[in-house]
């Protein structure tokens, strides 16, 4: 049996990452996966534990050798998660990626229990990218562009949580991480209306 696997996708800025790292001291046996990227490191970001941060030369290489459980190109740098990150021995892996790489793993593993992050508004993302501090001005304005085609993409989620209060959020989020884990689904539906395909497997 594959390990249960969440997906954690919405814009830049919406709090995707601060949700994690609550996750991760809330849930015990959880593994984020460390995503592949050719964004420079931003201050602070350690190779390894944050990014595997790769030239685009080896990311290519990597595509080619066919590493890659699914990446893509966002704001301009490609990011990918590696085959071997969905293999780590744990009880719970999150993924923290993009839409078009959430698609990629609905085909992938269509088991995956997949959230979409909204922001109240599309000011008060502006307004927590800027507070945020991590981007310049051109990746700020690239990045409010993505994120309006993503949010027109909400609706192919199984879960839309909107980040208005952190502490309403992160509850949701448990809430439905821990119905997925006991074989629910998102809302606590039971599992044979939820995933009719998997009844034939007993
Ligand atoms: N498809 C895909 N997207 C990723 C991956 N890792 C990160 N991303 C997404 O790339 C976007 C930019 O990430 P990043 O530069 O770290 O900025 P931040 O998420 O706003 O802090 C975010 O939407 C991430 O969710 C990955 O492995 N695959
Ligand atoms: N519910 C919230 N209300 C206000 N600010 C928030 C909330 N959630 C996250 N933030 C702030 O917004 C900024 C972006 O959050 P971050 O977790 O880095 O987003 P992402 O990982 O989705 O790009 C951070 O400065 C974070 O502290």
């Amino acid at each position: 049996m594959a390990t249960p696997l969440v997906v954690i996708t919405g814009p830049s800025g919406v709090g995707k990452g601060t949700l994690i790292k609550a996750l991760r001291e809330r849930i015990p046996g959880i593994h984020v996966a460390v995503s592949a990227t050719t964004r420079p490191p931003r201050p602070g970001e350690v190779d390894g534990r944050d990014y595997f941060f790769l030239s685009p030369e080896e990311f290519e290489r990597r595509v080619r050798a066919g590493e890659f459980a699914e990446h893509a190109v966002y704001a301009g740098h490609r990011y990918g998660t590696l085959l071997s990150e969905l293999e780590r021995p744990a009880r719970l892996i999150v993924l923290e990626i993009d839409v078009q790489g959430a698609r990629q793993i609905r085909q992938l593993r269509p088991d995956a229990l997949q959230v979409f992050i909204a922001p109240p508004s599309l000011d008060e993302l502006e307004r927590r990218l800027r507070a945020r501090g991590a981007d310049d001005e051109e990746q700020i304005r690239r990045r409010l562009e993505v994120a309006k085609r993503e949010l027109s993409a909400r609706d192919e989620f199984a879960k839309v949580i909107v980040n208005e209060r952190l502490d309403d959020a992160l509850s949701e989020l448990e809430r439905v991480i821990g119905n997925m884990l006991a074989g629910s689904g998102p809302d606590g539906e039971r599992a044979e209306t939820h995933r009719p395909e998997q009844q034939s497997q007993g």
